[in-house]
């Protein structure tokens, strides 16, 4: 029998990598050829092209952007040669499937996979589609959804909600070993800080601007992001980094409560994890909302409190922590009802129905 090959694509930001990353082992195990494409400098080249047994192609990749800029008037040259670049390894690779994590590179892949005639499916996390996922449903043979209400914006007779995939070496976390790491230890909770995979200014400067009345009744894990490190501050009970790969799962496990952004990948970690967590969503001025929405539906389940970006300051954080963390209890009963859905077995089946066809 031939080998099984599949192809995945998807990139941008963490958020569009992370199920890939927890998808491609699976296939692994199970013996495929395994081929990834992303593009040339995004943190999907980082976080795949080391990973024994998969090989990384880098294509040229546009943007669409909020605002003018003379980049967008070459962006359509840059699709159209990633086009032809992404059809000449589809073509030449020849995977049975492809799976999309969406993010702008991944356009040019699925349309390519049309042109090939390979089955494309595609995965939306958030609770409204991205443009990239939008403009590439066309052309997809089945579309799967994290969140239920998601399904209400996708084309009906394809689509699918499945629930959310989670890494499963995030469920190994040894507290001790992360705490030991931190050099924090248990007598006050640890507050990890996320503003998603890139990190986000304005909650470093919320978090950084309270440190003195924080540090009385917490300690901090602040993954702030990329050139985001502030190496002024050293004290006691916090740490930062720019992002953590390897580590991740100890230091979730040394947390007790999650101060984020509310990135639909990292909002259902917390979930799974059983974390408490106090949402600040990216807002509509910079973005299309997807992430107020994710929020909204947390709160609404009872997972989650949301403090919104324009309401940020220091003491509302304090306010705002303060309540999540005296509310333990009934965040946590809530968590206990949730139950996850086995999203990455059926992702796995879907994927495997597709290829035979
Ligand atoms: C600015 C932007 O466009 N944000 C979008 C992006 O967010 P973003 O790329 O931040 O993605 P998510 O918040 O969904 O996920 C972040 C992922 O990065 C991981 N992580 C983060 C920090 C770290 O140090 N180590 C680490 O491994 C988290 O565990 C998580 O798995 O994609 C999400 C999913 O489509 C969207 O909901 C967000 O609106």
């Amino acid at each position: 029998m031939s080998q099984k090959r599949i192809l995945f694509t998807g990139g941008g930001t963490a958020g569009h990598v992370i199920v890939n990353l927890a998808l491609i082992p699976e296939f692994q195990k199970e013996g495929y050829q395994i081929d990834y494409i992303g593009s040339y400098n995004g943190i999907e080249k980082q976080l795949i092209e080391p990973l024994e047994g998969v090989t990384y192609h880098s294509i040229s990749t546009g943007k669409l952007r909020r605002y003018m800029s003379k980049e967008n008037f070459k962006d359509p040259f840059k699709v159209l040669k990633g086009l032809w670049q992404a059809s000449r390894i589809i073509g030449k690779k020849k995977p049975q499937v492809i799976f999309s994590k969406g993010g702008f590179v991944s356009v040019p892949v699925v349309a390519a996979a049309k042109l090939r005639n390979v089955p494309t499916i595609i995965h939306e996390s958030d609770y409204t589609p991205g443009l990239a996922n939008k403009l590439s449903f066309p052309f997809a043979k089945k579309i799967l959804a994290t969140f239920p209400e998601t399904m209400n914006y996708l084309p009906e007779t394809k689509s699918v909600h499945i629930g959310a995939v989670v890494r499963e070496e995030l469920f190994e976390g040894n507290r001790q070993s992360g705490l030991q790491f931190l050099g924090f230890h248990k007598q006050k909770p640890t507050i990890m800080v996320m503003g998603g995979s890139m990190g986000s200014k304005k909650i470093n400067e919320a978090i950084r601007g309270s440190l003195d009345e924080l540090l009385q009744d917490v300690q901090i894990i602040h993954l702030c992001g990329k050139g985001q490190l502030d190496p002024s501050i050293d004290r006691r009970g916090y740490v930062q980094y720019e992002y953590i790969n390897e580590g991740l799962k100890d230091l979730f496990a040394a947390s007790d409560f999650i101060v984020s952004r509310a990135g639909s990948n990292a909002i259902f970690e917390f979930l799974a994890l059983k974390k408490p967590m106090l949402l600040i969503p990216l807002s509509r001025e910079a973005s299309r909302g997807d992430q107020i929405l994710n929020a909204d539906s947390f709160v609404k389940q009872g997972y989650a409190m949301k403090l919104e970006e324009e309401e940020l300051t220091g003491d509302r954080l304090l306010r705002d922590l303060r309540e999540l963390m005296s509310q333990k209890d009934q965040f946590l009963q809530q968590m206990e009802n949730y139950q996850s859905e086995k999203a990455k077995e059926n992702v796995i089946k879907i994927i495997q129905q597709e290829e035979k066809g």
